[in-house]
């Protein structure tokens, strides 16, 4: 079986030991060759990867590996697959993009609202450079990219590198809510067929066919509107993502057609989920004395031990698994089916074609052979129309360097509204993203 070549992307991430564990866990399914982590941050990265080589010489030590800050090292002409999950700015500036809105009573979120518009602002610079880097060296190396905001990032690349189909944005979230769904009903979440669309993050699942064509969506919304909703991995999550997986019954009972995403919580109860968020502790903070400080505190333990068997850093993987999963359906032209995010083209009949949507696909060696979804109703359709015009505005923002376009999308995301509330956030994010943002006229 043929060996990949595979970079990581945000080698420092939190997610990476994950990964790096899901890597041993499929080396049967997907055998990596030489596998290079590349960082901006060296410190950050070290940790990561002196707990890989100890990971790696106990499970998988047939593997070329190495970590680096050198672009060169790292994007090279034989690299098969880009796996990438970077955060520009850091913790630092997700904690202003959540503290800033809070601070005038606007929902603060990673990647919803303005939270979202601050953090997509960033990304844009940064994945654009990462794309010319991988295809300066390699017209044929896959882009399967994590980093948020997702929805943004893509229509960003989707505008800027509209010839190239080997750039893959992906979320774990529904995937995540299949396994929870699983967990209902007593069922692998591979054995759904789902039928899903929308935005990245804002999105519904309308169908979801068991392997006898049954659709056990009726059953599912009676589950959670009797017993509540919770997420498949519910122990070991920190309390925040637990009131955002309940708030699903809610928005169940409210709109009772489809099973919604949850974090379409921020945009159609703003004013319950404000209340709900602590504008001096937020969810940077709980992330920042809970998943981070636990995965760098154990990588070092288990470098300084030399031993990766005592460790529980890899808490959750369904991060990690699932970009290897369509990976290597790519790899092997399985045509496995997963929900990705691409152009709408008219999969979703009554929105517009450059909207990239979020639906299922076949994933094969050619990429994602997407399954249409047809016409959707008109709630949910002004809905995304709404959404899809934010996240367009904030790219020709971000790409015409203009205010008044910032302004537009700001005032048209749900969570906003007010113009002069859009206008008092955009200042305040302008001043804390200088260095990061282009400078708006
Ligand atoms: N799409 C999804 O569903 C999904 C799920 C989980 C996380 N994520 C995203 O994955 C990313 C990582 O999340 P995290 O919480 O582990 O963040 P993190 O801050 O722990 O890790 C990000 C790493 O990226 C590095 N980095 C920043 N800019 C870089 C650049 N230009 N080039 C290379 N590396 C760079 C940082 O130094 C850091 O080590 C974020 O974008 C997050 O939003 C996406
Ligand atoms: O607040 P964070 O940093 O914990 O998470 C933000 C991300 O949330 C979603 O990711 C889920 C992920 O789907 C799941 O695998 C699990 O491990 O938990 C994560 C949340 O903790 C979301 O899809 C991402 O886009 C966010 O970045
Ligand atoms: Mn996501």
């Amino acid at each position: 079986m043929k060996k990949y070549n595979v970079v990581v992307v945000g080698g420092g991430s939190t997610w990476t030991p994950g990964l790096l564990k899901g890597m041993c866990t499929r080396k049967d399914t997907f055998p990596i060759n030489r596998l290079v982590m590349y960082d901006i941050d060296a410190e950050r990265q070290q940790t990561i990867g002196e707990f890989a080589k100890v990971l790696f010489n106990e499970e998988y030590p047939e593997l070329d590996f190495s970590y680096t800050t050198d672009k060169d090292e790292a994007f090279t002409e034989d690299v098969d697959f880009v796996l990438c999950q970077m955060r520009t700015g850091g913790y630092a500036m997700r904690e202003k993009d959540e503290k800033i809105p809070l601070s005038m009573g606007l929902i603060g979120q990673e990647t919803c609202g303005p939270g979202g518009f601050a953090y997509g602002m960033r990304s844009i610079r940064d994945m654009v450079e990462l794309v010319k880097d991988v295809r300066a060296k390699s017209q044929d190396a896959w882009i399967l990219n994590y980093t948020n905001p997702a929805a943004i990032v893509a229509v960003a690349l989707q505008e800027i590198f509209p010839e190239d189909n080997r750039i893959l944005n992906i979320c774990d979230q529904p995937e995540n809510l299949l396994r929870s769904y699983g967990k209902l009903l007593g069922m692998n979440e591979r054995d759904f067929d789902p039928v899903y669309f929308g935005l990245n993050h804002f999105g519904w699942f309308t169908h979801l066919y068991n392997q006898e064509g049954k659709d056990l969506l009726p059953e599912l919304r009676e589950n959670i509107l009797n017993g509540g909703f919770r997420p498949a991995d519910a122990e070991q999550r920190d309390q925040s993502w637990l009131d955002t997986y309940a708030m699903v019954e809610q928005m169940v009972r409210d709109f009772p057609d489809y099973l919604p995403n949850t974090y379409l919580q921020y945009y159609l109860y703003p004013d319950k989920v404000l209340n709900k968020l602590n504008p001096e502790f937020t969810r940077t903070n709980e992330v920042q004395a809970g998943r981070e400080k636990r995965v760098f505190e154990d990588c070092a333990r288990v470098a300084e031990m030399g031993t990766s068997k005592e460790s529980n850093v890899v808490h959750n993987d369904a991060h990690g698994e699932f970009i290897l999963i369509v990976a290597e359906s790519i790899a092997h032209n399985k045509g496995d089916n997963f929900i990705v995010i691409l152009k709408n083209n008219g999969l979703v009949s009554n929105l517009p074609d450059d909207a990239m949507v979020e639906v299922a696909a076949s994933i094969t060696v050619n990429g994602p052979r997407p399954y249409a979804v047809g016409e959707i109703p008109t709630f949910y359709k002004g809905m995304i129309e709404g959404q899809y015009a934010y996240e367009k505005l904030t790219v020709e923002a971000y790409l015409e360097k203009s205010y008044g376009k910032a302004l537009q999308a700001l005032t048209l995301n749900r969570t906003v509204v007010s113009a002069k509330q859009a206008r008092e956030v955009l200042d305040a994010l302008i001043e804390a993203n200088k260095g990061y943002w282009p400078e708006l006229r």
